[in-house]
């Protein structure tokens, strides 16, 4: 599929900045650029081997628009495998839209979102769950969000499907040979080898499945519901976690009507958290529906923090709650620890294995909470290389095969025929080579790119 076009773009934000970039990629990308700019030294842009600059200035019909470095790539080596051609001039979003207007003019196509990268794939620089990995790179919001990214750019994620992939390909070849030429001396592969290859690949999708849940906490964060009674200081928590007064906190109980809302950063985990209203039974028209939307919180939360008083017995609704955290992910967190403990510490932390003693007036215990919730959202466990599935394609596209191998070793436990195990290996390859863009349709190639920006 080659790109005979030339396209151009802004590739720096819309906005004022030091410098801003005119990315020209394509066969006429050089002679283009050369159009509108005129190098300040003897050396034309035209001639400028690959990976040089020159200092020059942009110009358009109605003159000069102003200082610029323009940068040469040549095919293949660039980004997009193309000829390439970078125009740096000042970040003044005027100056770039005429800039790229007069890029324009002199005969390249706007790009279209995502087309450099797309490009890039198109030309084998990089495979798509790799230019993926680089859209989420750009929309990184943590230090593990940018580090997953980064290994998925790498290849990470790419080679943890080859492997899986890699099995089942091997597994196809023999089954088809066999069916193909059944008198020939190929070496017979056994129902129970084709079992345990079988196997292997559901425990390897499963595995890739399973890291979707993960990938998408640390991207886009985890809901956090702040729970607890009246008065145990979910406020104080909540506003101790943001780092300024996001709440308000008095002493009188059934402060807190709305949900109040704001995201942070524990230690690399991104916590959207809601400050909710203490739970408990009210005549008060106003708080009972808070405490309603407090429940309601509580219900759909990827993590829920319990908060309690530590210097006051368990009560009824206290139980409750623990009770109703059986299994899910939750950290108990006892507060006030600054006062004279009369909680049931055992009850609880025998209830939610994750328990933690915090005082969050004097902000004490915040290391061993970061710690806890790292704990039960996994992310302890992640280490910077792990590849895991980035996106809703991603994950479909693994169900897929999953779906398909599952199915081949049920038709091979019913003892159906090799063909009919092979129809199946064969769609969870083809559901793999989609995933990893080796065999993509142009329409799920175009769908990925058009998430992209311009620019990109
Ligand atoms: N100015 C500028 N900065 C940028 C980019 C860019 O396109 N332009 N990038 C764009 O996203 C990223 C860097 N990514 C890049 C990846 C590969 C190549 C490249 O030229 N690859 C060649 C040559 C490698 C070599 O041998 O030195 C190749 O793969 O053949 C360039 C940029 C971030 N910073
Ligand atoms: N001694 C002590 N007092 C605390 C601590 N945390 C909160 N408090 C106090 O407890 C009272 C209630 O705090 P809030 O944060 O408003 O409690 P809440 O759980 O949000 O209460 P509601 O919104 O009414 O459900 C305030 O007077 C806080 O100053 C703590 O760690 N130690
Ligand atoms: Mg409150």
């Amino acid at each position: 599929m080659k790109q005979q076009s030339t396209v151009a773009a802004i590739s720096t934000p819309l906005g004022v900045g030091g410098i801003g970039i005119i990315r020209i990629s394509g066969p006429d990308a050089l002679t283009v650029a050369a159009r509108v700019f005129r190098p300040v030294g003897a050396r034309r842009l035209e001639d400028a081997p690959g990976y040089t600059a020159l200092l020059g200035r942009v110009f358009d019909a109605a003159g000069e628009i102003d200082d610029a470095i323009a940068t040469v790539f040549r095919a293949p080596r660039s980004y997009t495998g193309e000829d390439v051609a970078e125009l740096s001039c000042h970040g003044g979003l005027y100056l770039l839209r005429r800039t790229l207007r007069a890029v324009l003019a002199a005969g390249a196509q706007p790009a279209g979102p995502g087309e450099f990268t797309k490009r890039a794939f198109l030309n084998g620089k990089l495979g798509l769950t790799q230019a993926e990995a680089v859209m989420d790179l750009i929309a990184a919001q943590g230090d593990q969000a940018a580090r997953s990214a980064l290994s998925a750019r790498d290849g990470a994620l790419f080679a943890r499907i080859r492997a899986v992939n890699g099995g089942l390909l091997e597994l196809a070849a023999h089954l088809s040979a066999w069916v193909d030429y059944p008198d020939d001396e190929i070496p017979e592969i056994t129902g129970e080898e084709i079992g345990a290859a079988l196997r292997r690949a559901r425990d390897g999708l499963a595995g890739l499945l399973s890291t979707y849940d993960l990938g998408r906490v640390i991207r886009e964060g985890v809901e956090t519901a702040i729970v607890g009674r009246p008065n145990v200081g979910k406020s104080t928590l909540m506003n101790l976690l943001a780092g300024y007064q996001r709440s308000i906190v008095t002493d009188i109980p059934g402060t807190t009507r709305d949900v109040v809302e704001d995201t942070v950063n524990l230690d690399g985990a991104i916590l959207r958290l809601a400050d909710t209203a203490g739970l408990r039974d009210t005549d008060d028209e106003v708080e009972s529906v808070g405490v309603a939307l407090a429940r309601r919180r509580l219900e759909t939360a990827g993590l829920v923090l319990a908060v309690f008083d530590s210097s006051d017995p368990l009560t009824g609704e206290d139980r409750a709650l623990i009770e109703s955290l059986r299994g899910r992910p939750a950290v108990a967190v006892i507060n006030k620890t600054d006062l004279p403990r009369r909680i049931d510490l055992a009850w609880v932390s025998e209830r939610i294995p994750h328990t933690v003693q915090v005082s969050a007036k004097a902000g004490q215990g915040m290391r061993e909470l970061s710690a806890a919730v790292n704990e039960v959202l996994g992310l302890h466990r992640l280490d910077g290389g792990a590849a895991l599935l980035a996106n809703e394609r991603q994950r479909l596209c693994a169900q897929r095969a999953a779906a398909a191998v599952d199915e081949a070793i049920s038709t091979l436990d019913d003892s159906f025929t090799f063909d009919a195990v092979g129809v199946c290996i064969d769609e969870a390859i083809a559901a793999l080579l989609e995933l990893t863009g080796e065999r993509a349709s142009e329409a799920v190639v175009n769908e990925v790119f058009a998430r992209f920006c311009v620019g990109k």
